[in-house]
């Protein structure tokens, strides 16, 4: 076996070294003059004699080094490794490089490896290592010769990530021939498929969409601009006190902003593609859109799954992953309220459940498999139909819930059954390789309208605000690969806990309308997007500067005097530039406790307090964030935005927060007059808008901060206590009915006896008062717990109430 090895390894650096040549324009027999001059190049000139006087063929070098003649020390060899490496790497040698055999592909993908004199052991054990294996674990011939397609749609990117692939699935044949996700790649394979796929971690993208027709008809502004791809801009129509309009312009810049002419497919292109070819490198996948209600979340997503299975159909017909067992399944379900139902089974009632390994499970989720676009269509219709949708003012089809959609690739040993539950045992439903998951998550400001709609939306836009902060949260986490991941924050994200976890990617499309009467939320929506995005690491940096456009609104001292409230989200902005960064990176163990909303534990308990920071003469006390948004409703000066921007740096790195629902636009307006401030609704599904009057900053006490924290908080537990309580309640119902049919069968076989001839009476009367006690005790515990439910929805109310302004 060594001594095959040897060969083999003999003949793959012959190959080499002939290729070198080759690639060269040397003939092999230029003789040993011009390898004597490469050896004396690396002072090895005393190798070459021998050959040289023997007459042997330069071509044997590598033979002699592996056989031990020639270069004898382990410097000697390493020269001359590295000599054979410049031969068919540089520029001297040849403009092309290396083509290897099938036998040799492996060593070339591993080039390290195989060349570098930096392997493991010297430079014979070096090749031994990288053909110690069995040749049956090297790609098959065929494979080679069947590169990966191009895909059409596939960006540059992609497709030099997907030419580039056949070398790592070898490499992953080589080194398991199972594709388990607790196996991992080498920490240099991981990183390399990283920077080759160019792929980021974290991608947002924004998607405007066309003035609909009853915006036209009311002849709406279209008030969003996209420039060169990147950049949007949102040219918000405002007033100054004296009534004169002018425009505020708010810009952004994210990975890609697709205007209103990009089709569904160019979304794709743009979002999923590229992520595809990495589900078979044990990546988990997420996208999902954001955006408020009729803002295109749903057209955008519903698509998506469709030309994925296309894509990912495509690729498991590769040899490579056929042989292997790879198949595609399909899952559909929502998150209502806290609650999972399945979309493809008859909206049936999931529980998630953590195995030993930590793995989320959703039992009884019915995974199905899908070998073809059209069945996925299909699957996608039966589960939009099944879902929980209503009318909102905006959209008259609206998502009332998180719907998830996910494709897993799975690798089988043995599948028997096209359909069947996933109950976590692996042996049985195949190892995941890799999966992408799909949200349409619900309007964003559901989460907000607090005031206009009853408890029960209420109640679910809470459920929604807390699970999109808590998304946000888990995508900043995970691009700053932290170690702790709140994916416990709300049900969606601990549905999704595994895709936060090890090889991830994310893509937020976020969506947004482009009429006048969306500004406020479309600003939430890009401010949210920007925030997710910025505070990473390979995140753009933040653009949202308000340029007053109006004429004379520029000047700076014409609108200092007037009353100041500074959108906190463009403090933010400023925050990024002028120190944001630092900050956090001074405060690495804050995590990312920045927003405003209640995070666990952990997230807050390293917050430390970077002190007070003066602002435009104006001291700012320790300021929740939640309470002082400060919204520059008239414009300021740079300096002034620079002093604020500084202060809420602050603000926000020093408070948790606990978000409360937005309210809706048009109250805006009101709150943003002076003296409302302390009423106002300073939460929001993803961001607090407060006005802040600067004469009122001083006054804003840390206890008042404090003591509205806590009514904060006293909202956000009561959400929970109601949840949970609804569900007890609703159980003790089920419970009650049951006990009461059990009663029912006890009273009428009562009366069956009674009209037996003989009975006796005094039992009758006796059991009959025992069964109606029992009855009457039944029904007393229910409406027990029904008045204490009742209790809970009313403080609720109160609460929410006291905190959003009538
Ligand atoms: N890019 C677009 N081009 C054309 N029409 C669009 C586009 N985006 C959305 N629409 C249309 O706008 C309407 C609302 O879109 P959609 O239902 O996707 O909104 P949504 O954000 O999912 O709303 P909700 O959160 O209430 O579910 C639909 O009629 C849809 O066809």
């Amino acid at each position: 076996m060594g001594g095959q090895m040897q060969q083999s390894n003999a003949a793959a650096a012959t190959a080499l070294y002939d290729g070198s040549l080759h690639n060269a324009g040397l003939p092999s027999d230029t003789g040993d003059a011009v390898m004597a001059r490469w050896l004396q190049s690396a002072g090895l000139q005393h190798l070459a004699s021998p050959s040289a006087s023997t007459g042997m063929d330069h071509r044997l070098l590598p033979n002699l080094l592996m056989q031990g003649y020639g270069a004898q020390s382990a410097e000697e060899k390493q020269r001359l490794f590295k000599l054979m490496r410049n031969l068919n790497f540089n520029g001297e040698s040849g403009s092309e490089t290396y083509m290897p055999t099938a036998q040799t592909y492996g060593g070339v993908g591993e080039s390290d490896g195989f060349y570098s004199p930096d392997f493991r052991g010297d430079f014979g054990a070096g090749l031994l290592d990288l053909h110690a294996m069995d040749d049956t674990e090297l790609l098959s011939e065929h494979v080679i010769d069947e590169p990966f397609e191009p895909s059409p749609f596939m960006t540059s990117g992609a497709r030099a990530f997907e030419s580039d692939l056949n070398l790592r699935v070898d490499t992953q044949q080589r080194g398991q021939t199972d594709v388990d996700a607790s196996v991992s790649f080498p920490t240099n394979e991981k990183e390399n498929t990283t920077k080759e796929n160019n792929v980021a971690k974290i991608k947002v993208v924004v998607r405007k969409r066309p003035l609909n027709k009853k915006e036209l008809a009311r002849k709406e502004d279209d008030i969003v601009s996209v420039c060169d791809n990147a950049y949007v801009t949102v040219h918000e129509p405002k007033l100054k006190v004296d009534l004169t309009a002018y425009v505020e312009k708010h810009e952004f810049c994210f990975d890609a902003v697709l205007n209103e002419h990009v089709t569904n497919d160019e979304v794709y292109r743009e979002t999923v593609e590229p992520i595809i070819p990495t589900i078979f490198q044990r990546t988990k996948a997420t996208c999902f859109a954001y955006g408020q209600t009729g803002s295109g979340k749903t057209y955008t997503m519903q698509p998506l799954p469709l030309r994925a299975v296309q894509d990912l159909v495509r690729l498991l017909h590769l040899p490579v992953y056929r042989s292997q067992r790879f198949k595609l399944w399909l899952s559909y379900f929502e998150i209502y309220g806290g609650k999972l139902f399945d979309l493809l089974s008859d909206r049936k009632k999931l529980c998630m459940r953590e195995d030993g390994r930590q793995q989320v499970c959703i039992v009884g989720l019915q995974e199905f498999e899908v070998s073809d676009v059209q069945i996925v269509k299909e699957y996608i219709e039966r589960g939009n139909s099944a879902r929980s949708t209503g009318s909102t003012g905006a959209n008259e089809e609206s998502s009332r819930s998180h719907a998830i959609l996910q494709l897993v690739v799975k690798k089988h040993t043995e599948v028997k059954e096209s359909r069947r539950n996933n109950d976590g045992n692996d042996s049985k439903s195949g190892k995941v390789v890799g999966k992408i998951s799909f949200i349409d998550l619900a309007g964003s400001e559901r989460g907000a309208d607090t005031t206009d709609n009853d408890r029960q939306t209420r109640i679910e836009g809470a459920e929604i605000n807390k699970s999109l902060l808590a998304l946000k949260e888990c995508i900043r986490a995970l691009d700053n690969d932290q170690i702790h991941i709140p994916f416990r924050g709300s049900k969606l994200t601990e549905v999704l806990r595994d895709s936060f976890v090890g090889n991830s990617r994310t893509v937020m499309i976020s969506c947004i309308s482009p009429n006048a009467g969306s500004c406020e939320h479309t600003l939430n929506t890009l401010r949210y997007a920007d925030r997710v995005k910025s505070l990473s690491r390979s995140g753009n940096s933040r653009k949202d500067q308000p340029v007053n456009s109006a004429p004379g609104s520029k000047d700076s001292s014409s609108v200092s005097l007037l009353p100041i409230s500074v959108d906190l989200e463009d403090q933010e902005v400023k925050a990024v530039d002028a120190g944001r960064r630092v900050v956090e990176k001074e405060n690495a163990s804050h995590s990312s406790a920045t927003d405003n909303e209640k995070l666990p534990s952990t997230f807050s308990s390293n917050y430390a307090f970077n002190g007070r920071e003066e602002a435009g003469g104006v001291t700012f006390p320790s300021i929740d964030r939640d309470r002082v948004d400060m919204k520059n409703t008239y414009g300021s000066s740079t300096s002034q935005r620079g002093n604020y921007y500084q202060n809420s740096v602050d603000a926000e790195e020093k408070v948790q927060k606990v978000s409360p629902p937005r309210r809706k636009g048009p109250r805006d307006e009101k709150q943003e007059k002076p003296g409302n401030w302390m009423k106002k609704d300073v939460g929001g599904s993803d961001l607090s808008t407060s006005t802040f009057p600067q004469q009122n900053a001083g006054s804003y006490s840390q206890s008042n901060a404090g003591s509205k924290r806590h009514e904060s908080e006293l909202i956000d537990g009561n959400i929970n206590a109601i949840l949970e309580e609804e569900e007890a309640l609703i159980a003790a119902h089920r419970k009650e009915i049951e006990d009461t049919m059990e009663i029912v069968r006890e009273e009428m076989k009562l009366l069956a006896e009674v009209d037996q001839p003989g009975s006796l009476i005094d039992n009758y009367v006796t059991q009959l008062s025992f069964v109606l006690s029992r009855k009457a005790a039944s029904l007393v515990s229910l409406q027990a717990r029904l008045a204490r439910f009742q209790h809970r929805l009313k403080e609720q109310e109160i609460l929410s109430r006291k905190r959003v302004p009538r």
